[in-house]
């Protein structure tokens, strides 16, 4: 396994994750100073960097035909269509696997939302993480939104009035995303549903980083095997929900 962004808060917990289990083994870790050459033998990368430099971990990556678990945020579904398109042509293509959120908890909030959404004409998504976090809105939240206007489509789209206005957040496939950055979160997003005389909200809280585990070591054990894109950890669990 090459670890991208090894020396970051994510890229520590892989490779502790690694280490410990005797089945993986740790091929290279990367970091701003490195080479993506570096990761070139290794049988999977993971890739936990930053928007901006992702990109081009996944196209080394693929150049070099390796599977890649992107955990890092910054992928728009139109951006992961693009690659999508790029390994339709290739025979064998590698496994790049998306994975907006590895905790399961977040994964199974995104779902509930997708399906509760067409019954609700107003949704709006508040997400809160760490001062530290340097994009927004956060990569779960661009996952969530498209989810949710996704399950709208064919039927009406979100209500978002005077959505124009800077305070009323960033439209994400129609639908309102407002962030938060600041001490005290890890992470956290509600996703707020309105309809005549009720609202449903669905919260998933981030309490420690021990929550991506599980999540991290099943994609990094599915990538070797896997063949194009596959986006969410949902596509590696059998949650016996309705696709949306
Ligand atoms: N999918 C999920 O469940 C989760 C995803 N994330 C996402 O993972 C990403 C990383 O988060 P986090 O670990 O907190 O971030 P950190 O800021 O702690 O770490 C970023 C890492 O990226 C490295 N890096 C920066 N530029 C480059 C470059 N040009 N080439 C190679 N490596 C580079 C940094 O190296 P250096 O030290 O040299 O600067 C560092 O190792 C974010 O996008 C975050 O949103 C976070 C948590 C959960
Ligand atoms: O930066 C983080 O911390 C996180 N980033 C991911 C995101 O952008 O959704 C996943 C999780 O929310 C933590």
């Amino acid at each position: 396994m090459a670890v991208v962004g090894a020396t970051g808060r994510m890229g520590r917990l892989a490779l502790g994750l690694i280490e410990q289990a005797e089945d993986l083994e740790v091929h290279a870790e990367l970091d701003s100073s490195s080479s993506l050459d570096e990761m070139d033998g290794a049988d999977v990368v993971f890739d936990v960097t930053r928007p901006g430099v992702t990109e081009r971990v996944v196209d080394h990556a693929i150049e070099r035909g390796i599977a890649t678990v992107v955990g890092t945020s910054g992928w728009s579904g139109e951006r992961i269509d693009q690659v999508r398109g790029r390994l339709a042509d290739e025979e064998d293509a590698p496994g790049i696997l998306f994975m907006p959120n590895f905790s399961l908890g977040s994964v199974l909030a995104s779902r509930f939302a997708a399906i509760a959404a067409p019954y609700f004409d107003s949704i709006e998504i508040i997400e809160a993480h760490h001062a530290g976090k340097v994009d927004s809105p956060s990569g779960t939240a661009v996952r969530t939104a498209e989810l949710i206007g996704g399950a709208h489509l064919g039927g009406r789209p979100v209500s978002a009035p005077h959505s124009d206005q800077r305070a009323r957040g960033q439209l994400v496939a129609g639908v309102p995303v407002h962030s938060l950055r600041m001490d005290g979160v890890l992470a956290k997003q509600d996703v707020i549903m309105g309809a005549t005389g009720e609202t449903l909200t669905l919260t998933h809280t981030t309490q420690s980083p021990s929550s991506y585990e599980a999540g991290i070591l099943l994609a990094l054990r599915a990538a070797p095997d896997a063949r194009g894109v596959q986006v969410g950890l949902e596509t590696l669990l059998d949650l016996g929900l309705p696709t949306a």
